[in-house]
C-alpha cells in the first residue's frame, strides 16, 4: 500500500552583507567532499548545527536534498521540482512550500528575482513547455493568488479595496477551498508574468532589522492545469500550489513596532499551528488541530492529505540564527515523516443515468470519501464576478468522478449530487428512518397527509389550466344559450324548442350548481324530494370534480392517483375508519374505473357502512421477491401493484432506494500510488500503470462481499461543519496506514 511522504529539501542561503558567517550551519556532502555540485539528492547529505548550549555537541540533520550558499535556482528547480511537473500532469495536486526564519530566502526561492528566477517563474515556464507535449488532451491554465494576513485571506489578484476577507469553506466532499477566489485564465507565460507581477504588489510586505522587505503574510499561488481528454470525455485537474509562507520571527531581532508585533504575532501563531498540525500527525493523533489556523486548513491536503508535498527549508547562517535554524530543522523532521496520500482527480463528463425522481428525495447522505479530496487550496466558481472563471466542480456532477487514489483500494464516493444530508450522518440513516416509522406510515416514511398533499399537488397543477378552459368554455355555452333563448321568446313557443335542440348534449355533461335553480323554480316539492335533490346535486358535483381531474391526467398518472388513493383508503378501512375509506375507494374508482376488484370492494364497504356492520378486508398477499438486484423505486406507495391489485399486495412498504447500487455506479475507485517525488515520475504516472492499477482495483472492489463494499464506501474523512472550530480527524484509512506503518 502506498503513501507518499512529504519531501525536504534544505537550503541554505549565502551570507548577507551585514552578517557574519562563523560556520554555525553548514551543509555536508560526504559524496561531494571532491567538489562538484553544491547540492546533493543522492543521499547522504546533511546539515550540522552546533548546539547552542554546548558548542562541542553538533547536531546532524540528514535529508536527501541539501543545498548549501552556492546552490543556484536552477539546481533546485531540476533536482525537486521539474519531476513535479508530470505529477500536475498525472492530475494530481502538488504542494510545494518554503518555510524558515524570517530573511532566510523563501521567496528568494519561490520568487528569486529577475536575473534569478526561483519556483514560481520556473514551474510556469515548465508547465506551458509540458502542455506542448499532451496533445492527447486539451489543456487550460488558470491562476489563484492569495494572501493570509493576520489569519484573514485575501485575494491578491484584486486590488486591495476590493479585496474582502474571504471565508475558508469544505465542501460536502470534505474538500476545503477559499470561497469567491479568483481564479484567471492564463494561456502563455507573458500572461501570467503580468498578472503575477502585478499580484505581488498587493502582498503584504514591510521592513524589519532583519529584512528591508520581509513578508507579513502567507501567499499561496495556485496553477491549476484542466485537461479535457475528448475521446474519453474524461477531465483530469493536476494542481501546483506554491506556498511562501511568512517567516517565524524573533521580535528581539525583528525590532518590530507595536503594528508588526501583531502581524508577527498571527504569523508566529500560525507557524506554531503547522508545527502542532505535524506534530499530531506523527503521533497519529486522532485529532488533527487543522482548523486552529487559515493557514493549516489551507494546507490540510498537503499534509496528511492528498497531494503531494515539497517542503523546501530555508536557512539563514550564523550565530544569530542558530536557534531558529535547529527549529526549522526540527520542523523539517518532523514532517518527513508525514504521510499524504494522492489523488488523480478525474471528473467523467459523460451525462448521468438519471436517477429515478423519487431517489433524489432521499438524500443517501455520502460516507466522505477519501482525505480532503482534491486539494488544499482551490477555488469556488461561485458568486464570482466578471474575469472570473468558476471554478470546475471537481464533484461528481456526471455520470462518474474517479478520485483515483494512488495506494488505497477503494474509498467510498457517492455518485451523484445528492443534497447531503445532516453532516457526519451515517450513510443510509435516512433510509433506516424511512424503515423505522414504516408502521405508521403508508410507505416511504410518508404520512397519509403528506401522501395526499402530493398527490394532490400533483393533480391540480394539471387540472388547473384544464378547468381554467372548460369553465370558460361553459360560460361561453352559457352566454350563447342565453342569446338564444332571448332571440326565441321573440320567434315563438314552437321555433323556441327547436332552437334548444342543439344543447342537448350539455345535458349530459351537466354543470355543477345547475340542479339549485331547478330546486328555487319547484317551490312545490316536498321537502323529502328537495333533499333527494340537494343530495344528488351534491354527488354530481363531486363527481364531476373528480372526473375532470380523471380525464386530464395520462393513464399512468391516473393509475399512480388511483394507487394511492387505493393505498389511503386501505389505512383507513384498517382503522375502522369505513365511511372515509369508503370515500377514498370512489375516488380511486374515478381514476380507475375499469378495475373490478375495486368495485366490488366499494360494494362490500358500502354495504358495511349502509348496515353499520364491521368490515374485513381481505389479507394483503405476499409479493414476490424481485429478481431484479436493484429495487425499483416508486414514487408512490406500493399497496397496489401495477395489475392494480386493490389492496392485497404485502405489507412490506415500499420499495427502498438502493444507495448501495447508487454509490457503486458512481464509484470511486482508488488507484496504487506510483507518484514519488524522486523516483521517475514520468514513469509512474503513464497511462499505462494508471489504466493497469484501475482496472485491478475495480476488480478487487467488485470481488468484495456487498458488506465489505458498503464498509468500505463508508469510510472517508468524517464530514465535519465548515463554521466549527473543532479539529478534524484525519483521513481514517490514512490514519490506519500510519498506525501500522505501512508506506
Ligand atoms: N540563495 C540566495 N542567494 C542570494 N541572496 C539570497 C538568497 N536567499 C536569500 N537571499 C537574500 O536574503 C534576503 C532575505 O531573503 P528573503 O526576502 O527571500 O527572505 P524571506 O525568508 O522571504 O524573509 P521574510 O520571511 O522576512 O519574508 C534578501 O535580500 C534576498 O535577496
Amino acid at each position: 500500500m502506498a503513501t507518499h511522504k512529504v519531501k525536504i529539501a534544505a537550503r541554505l542561503r549565502p551570507r548577507l552583507e551585514s552578517e557574519i558567517d562563523d560556520d554555525s550551519v553548514k551543509i555536508v556532502h560526504p559524496s561531494n567532499d571532491s567538489g562538484g555540485s553544491s547540492s546533493s539528492t543522492a543521499g547522504g547529505s546533511f546539515i550540522t548545527v552546533a548546539n547552542p548550549r554546548d558548542p562541542t555537541q553538533i547536531f546532524k540533520f540528514p535529508f536527501s536534498s541539501c543545498y548549501d550558499q552556492d546552490s543556484t535556482q536552477e539546481e533546485i528547480f531540476k533536482n525537486d521540482v521539474e519531476p513535479l511537473i508530470d505529477v500536475v500532469y498525472g492530475g494530481v495536486t502538488v504542494t510545494i512550500f518554503a518555510y524558515g526564519v524570517t530573511s532566510s530566502g523563501k521567496t528568494h526561492t519561490m520568487q528569486g528575482t529577475k536575473s534569478e528566477p526561483g519556483v514560481i517563474p520556473r514551474v510556469v515556464r515548465a508547465l506551458f513547455e509540458k502542455r506542448k507535449t499532451v496533445r492527447q488532451y486539451q489543456t487550460s491554465l488558470s491562476i489563484s493568488y492569495m494572501e493570509i494576513y493576520k489569519d484573514e485571506v485575501y485575494d491578491l489578484l484584486v486590488t486591495r479595496e476590493n479585496a474582502p476577507k474571504l471565508p475558508v469553506r469544505e465542501n460536502d466532499s470534505g474538500m476545503v477551498f477559499v470561497a469567491n477566489l479568483t481564479r484567471m485564465p492564463i494561456s502563455a507565460v507573458e500572461e501570467f508574468d503580468n498578472l503575477y507581477n502585478a499580484a505581488t504588489k498587493h502582498r503584504s510586505v514591510g521592513a524589519t532589522n532583519l529584512n528591508r522587505a520581509s513578508s507579513r503574510s502567507h501567499a499561496v499561488l495556485t496553477i491549476e492545469v484542466t485537461m479535457l481528454d475528448p475521446i474519453a470525455n474524461i477531465t483530469l485537474t493536476g494542481k501546483m500550489n506554491l506556498v511562501d509562507l511568512a517567516g517565524s520571527e524573533n521580535n528581539k531581532l525583528t525590532g518590530n513596532d507595536p503594528s508588526r508585533m501583531a502581524e508577527s504575532s498571527a504569523i508566529n501563531k500560525s507557524l506554531s499551528v503547522l508545527g502542532q498540525v505535524v506534530h499530531a500527525l506523527n503521533q497519529g493523533a486522532s485529532r488533527i488541530p487543522y482548523r486552529n489556523s487559515k493557514l493549516t486548513r489551507i494546507l490540510q491536503d498537503a499534509l496528511g492529505g492528498s497531494s503531494v508535498g515539497l517542503l523546501i527549508c530555508n536557512l539563514a547562517p550564523g550565530i544569530k540564527f542558530r536557534q531558529d535554524t535547529l527549529n526549522t530543522l526540527n520542523f523539517a523532521v518532523r514532517t518527513k515523516n508525514v504521510e499524504n496520500r494522492p489523488v488523480v482527480n478525474e471528473r467523467d463528463n459523460r451525462p448521468a443515468s438519471k436517477p429515478h425522481f423519487a431517489a433524489v428525495s432521499i438524500q443517501p447522505a455520502a460516507g466522505k470519501p477519501a482525505p480532503a479530496v482534491v486539494q488544499a487550496i482551490s477555488t469556488t466558481g461561485s458568486g464570482i464576478g466578471s474575469g472570473r472563471v468558476g471554478r470546475p466542480s471537481l464533484v461528481p456532477v456526471s455520470r462518474s468522478h474517479r478520485m483515483s487514489s494512488f495506494g488505497s483500494a477503494g474509498n467510498g464516493y457517492q455518485p451523484f449530487t445528492f443534497p447531503q444530508a445532516r453532516k457526519g450522518a451515517p450513510m443510509n440513516e435516512k433510509i433506516q428512518e424511512s424503515e423505522s416509522d414504516r408502521s405508521g406510515n403508508l410507505g416511504f416514511g410518508m404520512t397519509e397527509k403528506e401522501i395526499d398533499e402530493r398527490i394532490s399537488k400533483a393533480v391540480e397543477a394539471a387540472v388547473e389550466a384544464e378547468v381554467t378552459r372548460r369553465l370558460a368554455e361553459r360560460e361561453r355555452l352559457r352566454a350563447e344559450e342565453e342569446q338564444r333563448e332571448r332571440e326565441n321568446a321573440l320567434v315563438g313557443p314552437m321555433t323556441r324548442s327547436q332552437s334548444k335542440s342543439p344543447s342537448k348534449a350539455q345535458e349530459t355533461t351537466l354543470p355543477s350548481g345547475v340542479l339549485t335553480p331547478l330546486l328555487k323554480r319547484h317551490k312545490d316539492l316536498d321537502d323529502e324530494l328537495k333533499n333527494r335533490l340537494r343530495e344528488l346535486e351534491q354527488k354530481y358535483e363531486r363527481g364531476s370534480k373528480e372526473t375532470q381531474l380523471a380525464d386530464v391526467l395520462s393513464p399512468v398518472s391516473k393509475k399512480k392517483t388511483g394507487r394511492a388513493y387505493v393505498a389511503l383508503a386501505r389505512a383507513h378501512s384498517e382503522k375502522g375508519d369505513l365511511q372515509v375509506a369508503l370515500d377514498l375507494y370512489r375516488k380511486a374508482e374515478t381514476y380507475v374505473p375499469d378495475n373490478v376488484k375495486l368495485k366490488e370492494r366499494i360494494i362490500e364497504i358500502e354495504w358495511s357502512v349502509k348496515n353499520n356492520k364491521e368490515y374485513v378486508p381481505s389479507p394483503r398477499k405476499q409479493r414476490k421477491a424481485k429478481s431484479s438486484k436493484q429495487p425499483r423505486l416508486k414514487s408512490l406507495p406500493a399497496e397496489v401493484d401495477d395489475a392494480m391489485e386493490v389492496d392485497g399486495n404485502d405489507a412490506a412498504g415500499p420499495s427502498k432506494f438502493s444507495v448501495k447500487g447508487h454509490r457503486r455506479h458512481g464509484n470511486v475507485t482508488e488507484f496504487g500510488m506510483e507518484v514519488t517525488n524522486t523516483d521517475s515520475p514520468n514513469k509512474s504516472l503513464s497511462k499505462r500503470s494508471f489504466a493497469d492499477t484501475q482496472e485491478d482495483l475495480e476488480n478487487a472492489f467488485a470481488s468484495r462481499t456487498p458488506q465489505k463494499r458498503q464498509k468500505r464506501l463508508d469510510l472517508g474523512t468524517p464530514i465535519v461543519n465548515a463554521d466549527s472550530e473543532d479539529d478534524v480527524e484525519p483521513p481514517a484509512l490514512a490514519k490506519k496506514s500510519r498506525k501500522k506503518g505501512v508506506l
